[in-house]
């Protein structure tokens, strides 16, 4: 073949060198996911071009020459690159290593510390812009949060095609393309509007009471609250999803769910930072296998709910179109996919802001006084304080929980985003054509441009003060006030915020109004702290555990 052509030794190098380059080049400009066209680049195109050493070596010598000098020229290209002041993101500082590859990127992720990490970055280059990742940056501007997640910003990012596996049937969360998702949310919202929280109540107050009587149960020894609510949230879940929980709180984890789940974070985080690796990973035998055997449980489970019928309105009933209000209703495999999206994005996400305030509770005891207090003013003995009529009224307690979720976001470095072939404009930054965008809530939830003094500090009050601004006298203080609600974003924002936000607020509200009615909480090991450094972000966030002590405030 090519050697026919008889190129000199330093003529064929430069050719497969030049070859490299330029397949670099149309990698990076077309981003192909096909086999067939990566087999072409990546192993038929440098067999071919090796066979312009063969006059020179043997020829086993000159294939493996020529294809270790195709694949090296590649990858340095691809490294100058995006090192390089020509990469569109040169303008913004970030670490080499991030820059360099996205392996950098999820292991930061799988580390848990991320949020902590991009954090840092911000404030040690003083930059509301860090790159992180070579097609990736993390925005810290509060300003740019309409026009980066509203309803004219951008679209999901690539990472969300790999957590879908590119599957046809994959979960709203999963979606990118806005008609496609607009149109899965649809019963998303019906489902979860103010008017169908009703129907919810009944359910959830059985699954509270249930809590808080194993809670009392074990007043006699330390338990860990952190297992005790995430049990409580998947079993309500479940009965959100499939009419019937897995029952952790009655018998325990006794199939090995939560190491499941987070077998699945960790996978998730890995095919959200390689979507490439998603496409193909279907074809390998075993990964099949594995989400086949994931999906068969839920599967399963919806199958079952299907023929169960509705019993009770719960969102199931809205998700499987059993209102009706679709002219078609879904396949089995959409409502199974979403099935197991409702205790994904509903499980974790309430039982860690939950545990996260009950730990601040305990470490501002003034706060936990304040928050009783007006618990006893609504809920006294005898009151049902599962009973909603005074949630509305109750201005501390929606103080607590927002300060909650300023300093414990669900999702703490940001949803994905991407912009496609235009140039975005957000503030004062451009973002060009096919780049990633996280907007890091962590870090604009606790920036003093947005909520001041002491945007650290678990301080409630900060709300309060809000609607009545004249109570803070800056100058006696010697520090103004800000409190930016525009930021405070722990619910995301706009067409794919979080559609579950009603029934969070509910549930949050539900449980600490019965929980601190019924009995009070303290540390276990108050000087062996660990509940902040052991929280890990990992796609949503995960808290540590929380040791506690129960004393009953009824008698029992
Ligand atoms: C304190 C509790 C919660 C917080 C802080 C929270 C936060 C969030 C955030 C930040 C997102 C955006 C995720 C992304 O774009 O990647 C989201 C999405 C979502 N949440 Fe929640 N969530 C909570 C509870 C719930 C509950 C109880 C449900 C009920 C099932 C729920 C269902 C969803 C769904 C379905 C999405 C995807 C929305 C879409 O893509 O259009 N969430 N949530």
């Amino acid at each position: 073949m090519l050697q026919v052509l008889r190129l000199s030794l330093n003529d064929g190098l430069l050719s497969i060198g030049v070859a490299a380059v330029l397949t670099h080049i149309l990698l990076n400009r077309y981003e192909p996911l096909a086999m067939h066209i990566l087999v072409l680049f990546f192993a038929i195109l440098p067999l071919v071009l090796s066979q312009l050493l063969i006059p020179h070596f043997t020829t086993p010598s000159a294939v493996a020459f020529g294809f270790t000098l195709y694949h090296l020229v590649l990858l340095t290209s691809v490294a100058l690159y995006r090192v390089s002041p020509v990469h569109p993101l040169a303008r913004y500082p970030g670490p080499i290593k991030l820059k360099l590859a996205s392996y950098f990127s999820y292991k930061l992720s799988i580390s848990g510390k991320r949020h902590l990490y991009i954090q840092r970055l911000h404030q040690d280059y003083d930059s509301d812009v860090v790159r992180i990742g070579p097609n990736e940056i993390s925005i810290r501007d509060g300003s740019c949060i309409t026009t980066i997640l509203g309803s004219n910003g951008l679209s999901k990012g690539p990472g969300y095609d790999g957590r879908g596996f590119f599957l046809s049937n994959r979960s709203l969360l999963n979606w990118r393309d806005p008609a496609k998702h607009a149109q899965r949310r649809k019963p998303w919202l019906r489902g979860l509007n103010t008017a169908a929280m009703k129907h919810y109540e009944p359910v959830l107050a059985a699954r509270i009471t249930q809590l808080s009587d194993i809670l009392l149960r074990k007043r006699s020894e330390p338990i860990d609250l952190t297992q005790f609510i995430t049990h409580f949230s998947f079993d309500f879940m479940g009965d959100m999803a499939f009419g019937g929980g897995p029952e952790l709180m009655k018998d325990g984890d006794t199939h090995g769910l939560m190491r499941r789940m987070e077998a699945g974070i960790k996978s998730g985080l890995l095919v959200e930072a390689f979507p490439w690796f998603a496409f193909h990973a279907l074809k390998i035998p075993s990964i099949k296998a594995r989400i086949r055997a994931f999906r068969a449980s839920s599967d399963a489970r919806a199958r079952q709910r299907i023929l169960k019928g509705t019993q009770v309105k719960d969102l199931f009933h809205f998700l499987n179109n059993d209102d009706g209000a679709e002219p078609v209703s879904p396949s089995i495999d959409d409502v199974a996919a979403e099935g197991s999206l409702v205790v994904l994005a509903g499980s974790d996400t309430v039982s860690s802001t939950l545990t996260a305030l009950m730990y601040r509770l305990m470490r501002h005891p003034d706060v936990y006084k304040k928050l009783r207090a007006e618990v006893d003013k609504f809920y006294p003995p005898g009151e049902s304080a599962l009973d909603c009529k005074y949630h509305a009224k109750m201005t501390y307690l929606e103080a607590v929980i927002n300060e909650t979720l300023r300093l414990y976001p669900a999702q703490p470095s940001g949803s994905q985003r991407a912009t496609t072939d235009a140039t975005l404009v957000a503030g004062t930054h451009y973002i060009p054509p096919y780049t990633s965008v996280r907007v890091h809530v962590y870090s604009i939830h606790r920036d003093p441009r947005n909520f001041s003094p002491s945007p650290e500090t678990f301080w409630p009050e900060r709300w309060l003060i809000a609607s009545n601004p004249s109570a803070w006298d800056s100058q006696l203080k010697k520090t103004p006030f800000v409190h930016n609600t525009n930021a405070f974003i722990p619910f995301s924002y706009g067409p794919a915020n979080c559609v579950g936000k009603n029934l969070a607020m509910m549930e949050l509200r539900m449980v600490v109004c019965h929980l601190l009615q019924q009995m009070d909480f303290k540390l276990a090991k108050p000087d062996e702290d660990h509940f902040d450094e052991a929280t890990k972000d990992w796609f949503g966030l995960q808290v540590g555990s929380l040791p506690v002590e129960i004393t009953p405030r009824l008698p029992v």
